[in-house]
């Protein structure tokens, strides 16, 4: 597992990114991602309905609440009507908690961006397939799986050379690929990439904003998505994304979803801990007896 840990903290100084860019980072042996087991359901909260005044505390309470991954919505204006978060809040947020920090690029040309949320820490880094973001999808994933490559092969140089000592930086070591697909888009557009990726993020509302209700059509096609990676023999995570709560994520888990995102079923409930083990245990109504 980590190898090194960096014995300096972040100072709370003006320039935090800049000091953490000059400090020694965790190398980790696997990807942060490959901590949990496909056979588990994981819940990974949407910060976009979190208190972005107090990004940090929002994190770290999320983090101690129990989930596992932390869910990043990046959107530019253009894919999507609203503008939130780049690279730099995701490094932020890198030193504040070791859970997966999960990247929802909503952007046009995510090409030109792979890499600078790699070096900010992302652990997984997934882009849509629609052309409106990138017209080549193919070509954009396998960046992200380079980076991956890349960055282990950096891992076993050090280890060989034994320079795990402090400014060597290995941060983006594992990062995974995936897909994401909008409500309207069907299936057929990632066949071809489906053997590539290592996540396929099924969104359950149109991408842009938090606290939209859940697109009941979505269950089908997150069915249909477990059916193509049994018949290819692939077994990449399964997300879904928009409108869960606990009231429906049995629904999706059913269907085959095993990481589900909440952004305003965490965030805007009484307790982060209970809306997480809410989600996990989601069950399926027992149907009320007839008098
Ligand atoms: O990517 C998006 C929206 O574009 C999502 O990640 C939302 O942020 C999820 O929020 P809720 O629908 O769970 O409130
Ligand atoms: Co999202």
């Amino acid at each position: 597992m980590a190898l090194l840990a960096s014995t300096s903290k972040l100072a709370s100084g003006a320039r935090p990114v800049a000091a953490s860019r000059r400090t020694a980072v965790r190398v980790q042996a696997t990807s942060r991602v490959d901590r949990y087991s496909k056979n588990d359901i994981i819940v990974s909260p949407s910060i976009l309905s979190a208190d972005f005044a107090k990004l940090g505390d929002e994190v770290r309470a999320i983090d101690q609440a129990g989930c596992e991954w932390v869910h990043i919505d990046v959107m530019d204006g253009r894919f999507v009507p609203n503008i939130t978060i780049g690279p730099l809040i995701v490094e932020a947020l890198r030193p504040v908690t070791d859970k997966v920090l999960d990247c929802h690029l909503m952007i046009v040309e995510p090409e030109l961006r792979v890499a600078d949320f790699a070096k900010a820490g992302a652990d997984i880094i997934s882009v849509h397939a629609e052309q409106s973001s990138t017209i080549h999808l193919h070509r954009v994933v396998n960046q992200v799986r380079t980076r991956a490559a890349a960055a282990a092969r950096a891992l076993a140089r050090a280890q060989s050379q034994s320079q795990t000592q402090s400014g060597y930086r290995i941060k983006d070591l594992g990062v995974k690929a995936g897909v994401v697909l909008n409500p309207g888009t069907p299936l057929s557009t990632i066949e071809y990439v489906l053997d590539q990726v290592d996540l396929v993020l099924i969104m359950s509302v149109n991408p842009g904003f938090g606290g939209q209700s859940f697109i009941e059509s979505q269950v089908a096609k997150i069915r249909e998505l477990k059916k193509l990676c049994l018949e290819k023999g692939v077994n990449p995570w399964i997300e879904v994304d928009g409108g869960v709560t606990p009231a429906n994520a049995w629904k999706v888990i059913d269907a085959g979803a095993n990481a589900l995102v909440a952004g305003s079923a965490v965030f805007k409930a009484p307790s982060y801990r209970d809306a997480i083990n809410g989600i996990k245990a989601s069950k399926k109504p027992v149907a009320a007896a007839v008098a």
